[in-house]
């Protein structure tokens, strides 16, 4: 997909954004300063280790998040099929956040049981939801939007019958999907939607999801630490540590030839999907504690490639070539380097 970033193309632009837990110990600042821009269509995944912010992050653009979680900063402006102008979704009352849940805006997140109600037939909460946009719809055009829905994912139109619990954990989390598309939305976040299952459900979830936002054009933020799975999926890839965007670029080119010390070491802990398995090397150390994070670069106490600038001055996220990064030592073709 080409990628330009016109104003007409936009559909979510974070400014600035940041998230801090207020928590007794002191404010944990779990994102800072996010800047991204997702356009309509497209495939963003986020990735980063365990703890790096990426669920505080989508909790925070779909406002999902809960105390002691607070939006300490800077914008997320939607811009939306139906008005002229965009709105800033940290500042949107409930009422009208409401009207874009599902509808607009969805959301798919780990856990299928932790978001549908173990008390109502899927037929009920699928109702529920198309209901939200389309009021007026009737019993049997409700059922038969329902059934599409399903078969949209591999799914017999009789399981609209049952509870959720009668459910293997692979339809649970395909019933969430199709239940994600029932409105037709611009935008599908997703948070981790494949760890709970095998890899082959893995697969063939990932699978319905491409060819379902093939067919339906809305875009889509990924959320996973598993950077080889964002390589099949994503158009573009935004790489976190320490709650900061350090890396964005197409997903081959973070992927094949990632300029950040960090992305590198990200790609080589995990097995490739698709490719011959490379030696697996992982990265030394531990993520940073976010309450006490030193003054330069959150990730130079792990870097083999550490000067002494990256000590003191934190490096910011800066265009190189055809993406960005945020490394004092970065080099746009990083091959050359090693
Ligand atoms: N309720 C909370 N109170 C205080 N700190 C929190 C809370 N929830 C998360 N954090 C901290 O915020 C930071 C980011 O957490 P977050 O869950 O967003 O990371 P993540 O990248 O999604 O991790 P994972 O891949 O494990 O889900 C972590 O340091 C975490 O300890």
């Amino acid at each position: 997909m080409t990628i330009t970033e016109t104003t007409t193309t936009r559909l979510l632009e974070l400014r600035g954004l940041s998230v801090a837990y207020l928590t007794e110990r002191g404010r944990v600042p779990a994102c800072s300063d996010i800047n991204l821009t997702i356009n309509r269509g497209e495939i963003i995944g986020v990735a980063g280790e365990s703890a790096s912010g990426k669920s505080t992050l989508l909790t925070a653009i779909t406002r999902l998040q809960r105390i002691p979680a607070v939006t300490v900063g800077g914008q997320v402006l939607y811009h939306g099929s139906r008005a002229a102008t965009p709105v800033d979704l940290v500042e949107l009352e409930e009422p009208e956040l409401a009207g874009l849940r599902w509808s607009e805006i969805s959301v798919v997140m780990q856990s299928a049981m932790a978001c549908l109600n173990p008390v109502l037939r899927l037929r009920a909460q699928f109702a529920d939801v198309l209901k939200v946009k389309n009021p007026r719809l009737g019993k049997a055009e409700l059922r038969q939007r329902i059934a599409a829905l399903l078969a949209m994912v591999g799914i017999a139109p009789d399981y609209m019958n049952h509870y959720p619990h009668q459910l293997s954990g692979g339809m649970q989390q395909r019933s969430l999907i199709a239940l994600a598309m029932a409105c037709d939305p611009e935008l599908v976040v997703m948070d981790e939607p494949t760890t709970a299952v095998d890899v082959v459900m893995q697969r063939r979830i990932l699978n319905q999801v491409l060819r379902l936002q093939r067919r339906l054009g809305f875009a889509v933020i990924f959320v996973t630490h598993d950077l080889s799975l964002l390589l099949e999926i994503a158009d573009r890839i935004a790489i976190m540590y320490g709650g900061r965007i350090v890396e964005v670029g197409t997903a081959e080119r973070v992927y094949r030839r990632p300029r950040h010390p960090y992305t590198r070491g990200l790609r080589d802990s995990f097995p490739p999907l698709t490719e011959p398995v490379r030696r697996l090397t992982g990265i030394a150390g531990t993520p940073p504690n976010l309450l006490q994070l030193p003054a330069g670069c959150a990730f130079q106490p792990r870097c083999r490639l550490r000067i002494d600038r990256c000590a003191d001055v934190r490096p910011e996220l800066t265009e190189l070539g055809d993406g960005s990064v945020a490394c004092h030592v970065a080099v746009d073709d990083p091959e050359e380097r090693s």
